[in-house]
């Protein structure tokens, strides 16, 4: 890409320098750019003093800490409506989908899907975030008791709940792409257990805080000597990051994005650990935390109502009508073609 085409409108600051919003104008150009060089880097060759995954991690901006503040958008609702995985209402088609899963995702399938993701990029389709989006649609997640829409709406649904809390823009993005990474159903996944439903570390026993726990005892994992135990392959303290999740839509999306956007690493925590029910909502797996992953588990509590409780918000959003200023925030933060 020529070096014209990729520079940014400049935007003087006024004299006194005191206008925060030219300022923040300016520090979103600049993240722009960044980016732009970094996928630059990416479809070409990097060199070797900044490497794609160096110049992402460059283009992160810092967050401040007001997107942490407690959901409203919930307060009127019934919260214990909702993930009934164990009743006699519980759908059978979500059970079953979720015994697949258990017995199928061992060390070996993962380590397998990770391979396939690194060396066979060129196999991955391009579009853009929101042709991803329309795609998308055509899925009606088999593994959730709480929604039957199709997931455009979901995706709008959690997004504009975040808008209506005030939440940050990058957030709010957050919420529009997260299960993105279910667009792997089209792309080579072995069913739909591989790509839905909550995820859990592999490689160590399977806790009893997952859904459906005794399900696992199905899995070529459950009984070996190594991966059944209570840390297996890894060191208490090695940090959540350094585990291996089960394969899935957040994994997947997470892989897509931390390179093509720049979302911030709180948001991509969002993506990459949204699913990860025992460990952000029922204190499991947490002895694996290191000093400073707090902050990834605070995003992600931080996240999930939104993404939970906004399923029963009544008046499904109209994609046609709330397109354009989605486009503006797809446009900041993940513009133009993906590779997925
Ligand atoms: O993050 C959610 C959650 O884990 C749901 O329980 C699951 O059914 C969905 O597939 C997933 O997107
Ligand atoms: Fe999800």
């Amino acid at each position: 890409m020529a070096p014209s085409a990729i520079s940014p409108p400049y935007t003087p600051l006024p004299p006194n320098g005191k206008s925060l919003d030219t300022i923040s104008d300016s520090i979103d150009a600049l993240n722009l750019l960044k980016l732009q060089i970094s996928r630059n880097a990416f479809h070409n060759e990097p060199t070797p003093s900044s490497t794609p995954q160096e110049l992402s991690r460059k283009t992160s901006f810092s967050v401040g800490s007001e997107f942490t503040t407690v959901s409203s958008f919930d307060a009127e609702k019934d919260k214990s409506q909702f993930r009934q995985y164990d009743t006699p209402e519980t759908p059978q088609s979500v059970i079953d989908e979720y015994t697949t899963q258990h017995k199928s995702q061992t060390v070996a399938y993962n380590l397998l899907q990770r391979n396939k993701f690194h060396f066979n990029k060129s196999a991955r389709p391009v579009m853009t975030v929101w042709e991803a989006m329309e795609k998308l649609d055509k899925l009606i997640d088999p593994s959730d008791p709480d929604t039957n829409e199709g997931q455009i709406i979901h995706l709008l649904q959690t997004a504009e709940a975040m808008r209506r809390d005030g939440k940050p823009q990058w957030m709010q993005l957050v919420g529009l792409i997260h299960d993105l990474g279910k667009l792997l159903f089209f792309y080579g996944s072995a069913g739909t257990w591989d790509v839905v439903g909550d995820t859990f570390p592999v490689g160590c026993a399977f806790s009893d805080a997952n859904i459906l726990p005794h399900t696992f005892t199905a899995n070529p994992d459950f009984n070996d000597p190594i991966y059944s135990t209570e840390n297996g392959i890894y060191e208490p303290g090695c940090g959540i990051e350094n585990i291996i999740m089960s394969w899935g839509h957040d994994e997947y999306l997470y892989l897509v994005m931390k390179d093509q956007s720049c979302i911030p690493r709180e948001g991509l925590a969002m993506i990459r650990y949204h699913s990860f029910y025992p460990w952000h909502s029922k204190g499991a797996y947490r002895q694996f935390m290191k000093k400073g992953d707090e902050v990834l588990l605070e995003a992600v509590q931080a996240f999930n109502p939104y993404d939970l409780y906004s399923k029963s918000d009544e008046a499904p959003p109209s994609a046609d009508e709330l397109k354009p200023y989605y486009m503006t925030l797809i446009n900041k933060f993940c513009p133009g073609p993906i590779q997925w």
